[in-house]
């Protein structure tokens, strides 16, 4: 479904890590609509997953950025700068948590990995978003990737629940912020896909499962649906959306109950 709905935008995409991540499906489908990318690893294994992923897309513009270091975001926009002078739309999809902390209780979360979910998953976008304020000169779009989970419990996703809630609510706050400079932010809430960073939480299968049969769709979303829903987000489609919070999850948010239809499920039990 190539078109030219991002012809001339430059934007950078933070959170690739393979062809699960869902920064992939956005990157795809802003490559597909002509947008040209740029996109930032962590750490040194990701950069050969990385760099043939964005070769695919056409870009060959791929740096470091740490988002726990300062001294790492600020080197990639300076960066950024020398390349292009400007950005157009910047996608955010990082998030991490100590494993321990996506089992068992959230009560037991250590100050330690409360501290580090909320510096990685929270802090780190409203960091970005100091720096790419001032490339985006035309205005702009920036869109991160929260979840269900900080808006009602779900099984073990803890203190990732919690940081999803105040990176919400940074949305709202950096919207306001922004806004008057022409530069909309968004999230998509997107439901459960099998990633990397899924994998880290306890009966994660359960949930995907879950999803699965009671969602009104009835099926999981993909990376491509979550792409779409970004491209509305990042391009002119989305002109007058800011703040928002957009769920892309087969429509899960609005059950209040399990599906007449869906089977009995026991969850495998927990390797924890
Ligand atoms: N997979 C899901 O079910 C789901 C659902 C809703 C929201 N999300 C959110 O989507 C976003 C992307 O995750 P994903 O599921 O595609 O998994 P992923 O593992 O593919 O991506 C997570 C990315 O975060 C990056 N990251 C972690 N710590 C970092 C750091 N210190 N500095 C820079 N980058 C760092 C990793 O390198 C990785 O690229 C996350 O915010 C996640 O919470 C995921």
């Amino acid at each position: 479904m190539a078109n030219e709905l991002m012809k001339g935008k430059r934007g950078l995409i933070m959170g690739l890590a393979n062809d699960k991540s869902i920064a992939w499906g956005i990157a795809q489908a802003c490559a597909d609509a002509g947008a040209e990318l740029a996109f930032s690893y962590q750490g040194d294994a990701l950069l050969k997953r990385v760099t043939p992923l964005a070769a695919e897309l056409g870009s060959d513009i791929v740096l470091p950025c740490d988002v726990t270091d300062m001294d790492s975001i600020d080197a990639l926009f300076t960066a950024l700068e020398e390349k292009w002078g400007k950005l157009d739309f910047i996608v955010h999809a990082i998030a991490f948590s100590d494993k321990n902390d996506l089992r068992g209780r959230y009560v037991d979360t250590s100050r330690n990995g409360f501290l580090l979910a909320m510096d990685i998953s929270v802090y780190s976008f409203t960091a970005i978003m100091q720096r790419a304020e001032k490339l985006m000169t035309d205005g702009g779009s920036a869109l991160t990737l929260t979840y269900y989970g900080g808006e009602k419990v779900l099984p073990h996703y803890n203190v990732m629940g919690v940081a999803k809630a105040a990176l919400d609510a940074s949305v709202r706050y950096l919207a306001e912020d922004l806004g008057k400079d022409g530069i909309r932010v968004n999230a998509i809430s997107a439901g459960p896909i099998k990633t990397l960073a899924a994998s880290g939480i306890g009966d994660f299968r359960y949930i995907l499962k879950w999803n699965e049969v009671n969602s009104p769709l009835r099926r999981n979303v993909t990376t491509q649906d979550v792409g779409r829903a970004a491209l509305f987000l990042l391009s002119e489609l989305g002109s007058g959306v800011t703040g928002e919070i957009m769920h892309v999850d087969a429509g899960y948010n609005v059950v209040g109950m399990k599906a007449i239809d869906a089977p009995d499920m026991t969850r495998e039990p927990a390797k924890d």
